[in-house]
């Protein structure tokens, strides 16, 4: 199984290396979503959610993850960075929509990033390969089938 994954990962990735940077809330589902991909040496990090009171970590959330977000784009590593986000957990029904996170994380203000943002569920594995061939497609310029 992790060969076939490595032989799909060729095929999107051919030849030159990229890396991808992940970044998410505590419990978004980063690690189970490395794992499902078999995707080694991926670099992730933790943010901190500042507040353990219960109503306000709700609200924080929208703060916290647009903070991280628009404080890493800048970066001058990431000048020529695509952004993907996935709009995890969707397989629970309470989960918000991609057209509420796209609204919370103000995603359509990104102008200088090729952004996407992916409905997936890390558990059962949807979406998760859409997400991935969309980065493919910007970072080669191919479309992939
Ligand atoms: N229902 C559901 N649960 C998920 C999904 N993805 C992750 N989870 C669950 O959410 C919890 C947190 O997942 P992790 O992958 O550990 O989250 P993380 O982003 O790595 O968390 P930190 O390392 O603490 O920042 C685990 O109980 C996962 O099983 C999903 O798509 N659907
Ligand atoms: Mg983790």
């Amino acid at each position: 199984m992790g060969a076939l994954m490595s032989r799909f990962w060729f095929m999107l990735f051919p030849a030159k290396e990229y890396k991808i940077v992940v970044v998410g809330l505590d419990n978004a589902g980063k690690t189970t979503t490395l794992y499902k991909l078999h995707l080694g040496e991926v670099v992730t990090t933790h943010p901190t959610v500042g507040s353990n009171v219960e109503e306000l970590v709700y609200k924080n959330i929208r703060f916290e993850m647009k903070d991280e977000l628009f404080r890493l784009l800048p970066n001058e590593d990431l000048q020529n960075a695509v952004l993907l986000v996935f709009a995890n957990k969707q397989d629970l029904k309470d989960a918000m929509s991609p057209a509420e996170i796209t609204d919370a994380l103000s995603l359509h203000s990104i102008k200088n990033h090729d952004w996407h943002i992916q409905a997936c569920s890390a558990l059962t594995g949807d979406g998760l390969y859409d997400g991935l061939g969309w980065i493919a497609q910007r970072v080669t310029g191919k479309p992939t089938s």
